[in-house]
């Protein structure tokens, strides 16, 4: 299918309110309906299917800067998970067609097939500038009424993402196995706190068997499945609250099992070592962000998907001293000097266990650090062959 026609229904209104009274009208978009959630900006001009179906947007209601939302449809094979889980979708102009030789539907027959309700038509750079000024805040949507005081008091009333455990409503129920592709070299356990499909893929393209584990599992569990290394994923809500996975990655550090983690995973990271997350402002959002490798001063365009980061408690170059080994900061946003990347070293300078705060399986987004699924693959090679140099021709 190469061209598909929206079927829009006539445009219902619709009406956004933030939590500080801010109102925006506009029309329906998606499924009609009522809804609430913290409201994020997204600056990425491509990827709205990938985005839509990261489980780390659970509960939150994202705001395309892309002015374009929909041109090319929705197709069966860039979904990052099962369903979509953002809380709503705002909109500037949605195409009224869509065009892409993958496409087998509208975005917006898919947004009202899966009950999200969205709004359209409004300024969504009016919008995002708000975010920026005062910071990410709750945020309701409706298109069952228009009455924005009625609005306001249902969006006070709900919970914040601060102090928000979500975890366990994105995990898998059920452990489940992505095969290695080609020869199975490695195997890893990868505690799925709200996993993108892109995670165990780029393993398996590197010969990793991937045992995915819902976020609750045990250290015996993880055992269990022979891993020569540890992965914990994205997913959705504030590190703080988080604490079961904290304590289970502190058993995998205290056995010098080698461990890798991409943003909710690095945040976790963090917390295991005794380090402190907090909220930041508005976040990072998009695909087009710069990040300074601080080992080789190199610098790479990156996917982000993050509220909350890292505190670092001294200067970015010096190291601190944990149970677990010397942590330091690999990585470097330089927006804004946001920690994005955590390396953890024992006394003899051996790596065991690093992190990212940013997205380098790349669903959406550029390739530039899939350099770090090579570098987990080394890590648990170079464990498994004491004495070989991968770890150090790697590194
Ligand atoms: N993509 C993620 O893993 C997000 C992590 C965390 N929920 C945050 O907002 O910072």
């Amino acid at each position: 299918m190469s061209a598909v026609p929206s079927t829009r229904p006539s445009r219902t209104p619709a009406i956004l309110v933030l939590e500080d009274g801010r109102t925006f009208r506009g029309e329906s978009y998606g499924a009609l309906g009522e809804t609430v959630g913290e409201a994020v900006f997204s600056t990425g001009m491509t990827g709205y299917q990938e985005t839509l179906t990261d489980p780390s947007y659970r509960r939150q209601v994202v705001v395309m800067t892309a002015p374009h939302v929909g041109n090319t449809g929705v197709n069966t094979e860039d979904p990052e998970s099962g369903r979509i889980w953002v809380a709503g979708y705002v909109v500037r102009d949605p195409a009224r067609v869509a065009s892409s030789w993958r496409a087998t539907r509208t975005l917006e027959e898919e947004l009202s097939e899966q009950g999200v309700v969205g709004i359209s038509g409004i300024d969504t750079r009016a919008l995002t500038r708000h975010l920026r000024e005062r910071g990410a805040m709750r945020v309701g949507i409706s298109s069952v009424s228009e009455d924005a005081e009625t609005l306001l008091a249902t969006v006070q009333a709900a919970p914040q993402m601060s102090g928000a455990d979500l975890a366990g409503e994105v995990t898998t129920a059920e452990p489940y196995v992505v095969p290695a592709i080609g020869d199975k070299q490695l195997t890893v356990a990868a505690v799925d706190l709200g996993i993108k499909s892109m995670t165990p893929q780029r393993m398996a393209e590197r010969g990793i068997e991937v045992h995915v584990l819902p976020a609750d599992a045990t250290l015996e569990q993880v055992h269990a499945t022979g891993a020569d290394g540890v992965f914990f994923s994205n997913g959705p809500g504030d590190p703080a609250a988080t604490t079961d996975a904290v304590g289970l990655l502190q058993e995998v550090l205290r056995d010098r099992t080698p461990f890798f983690g991409i943003c909710f995973g690095n945040q976790m990271l963090g917390r295991a070592l005794g380090l402190q997350t907090f909220k930041l402002k508005y976040g990072h959002r998009g695909i087009n962000q710069p990040v300074m490798d601080r080992t080789t001063g190199k610098v790479e365009v990156t996917a982000h998907n993050h509220g909350f980061a890292v505190e670092w408690p001294t200067d970015l170059d010096t190291s601190v001293a944990t149970p677990y080994g010397k942590a330091s900061v690999s990585h470097v946003c330089l927006n804004d000097d946001v920690v994005e990347g955590l390396e953890v070293r024992d006394a003899d300078g051996e790596l065991l266990a690093f992190s990212v705060q940013y997205h380098p399986e790349a669903a959406a987004g550029p390739h530039d650090a899939e350099y770090l699924f090579d570098r987990f693959a080394d890590l648990m090679h170079a464990r498994r062959n004491p004495g070989s140099d991968a770890e150090g021709t790697a590194l």
